[in-house]
């Protein structure tokens, strides 16, 4: 799949008109590739890394200039990739960025695929696999929180956890040997077992970690639902803390639906403002409701709004026992500030015009999905499928030691599921690879990181 040995180039800030952009390079002779199209007072090659030089690119078939622009340059192994890399920051003009990609193409670099910088860091020892995992986490982090998580990822926290755990492991393993080489001792019964109850121990607060993980990395969808003019829109603006939706006493105000994306506590939420469910003759206003259900079933909850000064109707009813059947639901109790009748079971109360209740409605949401809040940045947390497994083998292999330990058995068939434990967490943090795995991971990454 990826041709290592090329010379590789891609733009690394988004397409579209900026004040610059920057064009990244990376590659053995990516350097030597660049005096050919760059015209300065130095060459590329000849300029000492960490070290920005100005001049111009230009189209060598004909000396024509193409851009005034600066140039970065890293030397292997001192760069992001570790090896020869530049950065050519342009003016950010799509057509003048496209043309000095062209020149690039036809002069000795390929356009880098996804991820491709970072999987070169990583193959070059520059980070592990749980670091180069959390570079995409950085950019794609809906949440400050998500993204902090990602940070302390990259600063190499699950690395190092991982990798005391291994420790651990190891020392036990160091012991095994020892015994295997005095047989006479047969002291199997001897072996302390400490350090795995540890790991298994370490390895299940990991695991503990991985739904909040995900959440936080993927975010969930809340479709807002209800009878017309219950408040749904004006419970999107609160929750947004923007004047988004329009909100009106007129019934039948929101047809086609709004989303946003907002942040509960650190949870990224899709939030959807839907078309008030109520039999309808007008067909585009039947064609929103229609939509509405919809998306109540692709969403993950849904918030169910009553009007408290009209009551719980039968056509609620009906809703809410329909949606039961398929969907969390948190049943909400609106324009409190209005009605004095108290709410009933199971509904939490909230005025979205004097915003009383909103706190306990987004603990209600944060617990409906049952993660902890996290408020603290500094715990690690894993995220991705591949993570989760590497930890389930290695549990399971823990376990298996642990058990071959106090059934008596050999020393020697002792050590294997101990090995097998070592190795699926050398495989989470990429010293243990193979081409698919790593293609799985940087295959999601943007063209350019
Ligand atoms: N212009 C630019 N900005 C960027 C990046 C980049 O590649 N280019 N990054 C990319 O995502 C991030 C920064 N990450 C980087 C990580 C390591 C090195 C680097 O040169 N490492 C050398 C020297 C380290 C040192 O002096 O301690 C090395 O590891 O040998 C550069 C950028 C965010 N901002
Ligand atoms: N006093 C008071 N009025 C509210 C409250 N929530 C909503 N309203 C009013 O109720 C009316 C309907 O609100 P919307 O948010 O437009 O209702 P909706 O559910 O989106 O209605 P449709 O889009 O028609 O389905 C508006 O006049 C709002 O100002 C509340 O908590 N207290
Ligand atoms: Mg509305």
């Amino acid at each position: 799949m990826y041709q290592l040995d090329d010379n590789i180039a891609a733009l690394a800030t988004p397409w579209g008109k900026s004040a610059i952009a920057i064009i990244r390079l990376s590659g053995r002779d990516s350097l030597i590739n660049l005096d050919k199209i760059f015209k300065g007072k130095k060459k590329p090659s000849a300029t000492e890394g960490y070290t920005i030089i100005y001049g111009h690119i230009i189209d060598p078939a004909t000396e024509e200039k193409i851009d005034e622009v600066l140039i970065s340059i890293f030397k292997a192994p001192n760069s992001y990739t570790g090896e020869n890399s530049a950065e050519i920051n342009c003016h950010g003009n799509p057509v003048g960025i496209q043309r000095i990609l062209n020149i690039l193409y036809t002069n000795g670099f390929r356009e880098a695929e996804p991820g491709e910088f970072t999987l070169r860091a990583f193959i070059n020892r520059k980070m592990d696999l749980t670091r180069a995992e959390a570079v995409q986490e950085i950019v794609s982090a809906k949440t400050e929180q998500a993204r902090e998580l990602a940070l302390h990822k990259l600063e190499g926290k699950l690395f190092s956890e991982i990798d005391s755990i291994k420790q651990e492991i190891l020392s036990t393993i160091a012991q095994v040997e020892l015994m295997l080489d005095y047989p006479e001792e047969d002291a199997n019964i001897n072996i302390n077992t400490d350090k795995l109850t540890d790991s298994i121990e370490r390895i299940k607060n990991l695991l503990g970690t991985y739904k909040t993980g995900r959440i936080l990395k993927e975010g969930i969808k809340i479709a807002l639902a209800g009878n017309t003019n219950a408040g749904k829109s004006s419970l999107f603006n609160l929750m947004l803390k923007e004047d988004r939706a329009i909100v009106s006493d007129i019934h039948g105000t929101t047809r086609d639906y709004l989303e946003s994306w907002l942040s509960i506590k650190g949870m990224p939420v899709l939030l959807y403002d839907t078309a008030g469910i109520r039999k309808s003759e007008d067909p585009i206003e039947a064609e929103g409701i229609k939509r509405s259900r919809l998306l109540m079933e692709s969403s993950n909850l849904v918030i169910y709004i009553v009007d408290s000064t009209i009551g719980i109707t039968d056509e609620d009813d009906d809703n809410i026992s329909s949606i039961e059947k398929i969907k969390k639901i948190i049943k909400v109790w609106n324009k409190t500030d209005l009605s004095k009748k108290s709410p009933p079971a199971g509904f939490i109360p909230l005025s979205c015009k004097t915003g009383e209740g909103f706190k306990e409605l987004e603990d209600a949401i944060i617990r409906s999905v049952s993660i902890a809040a996290v408020e603290d940045t500094h715990t690690i947390v894993i995220d991705s499928d591949r993570q989760k497994r590497c930890l389930e083998e290695s549990m399971d292999a823990l376990f298996h030691a642990l058990d071959a330990i106090s059934n008596g058995e050999p020393l020697d068939i002792v050590a294997v599921p101990l090995r097998a434990a070592l190795n699926s967490l050398g495989e989470l943090t990429g010293e243990i690879n193979s081409e698919d795995i790593l293609e799985q991971i940087f295959c999601n990454f943007c063209v350019g990181k």
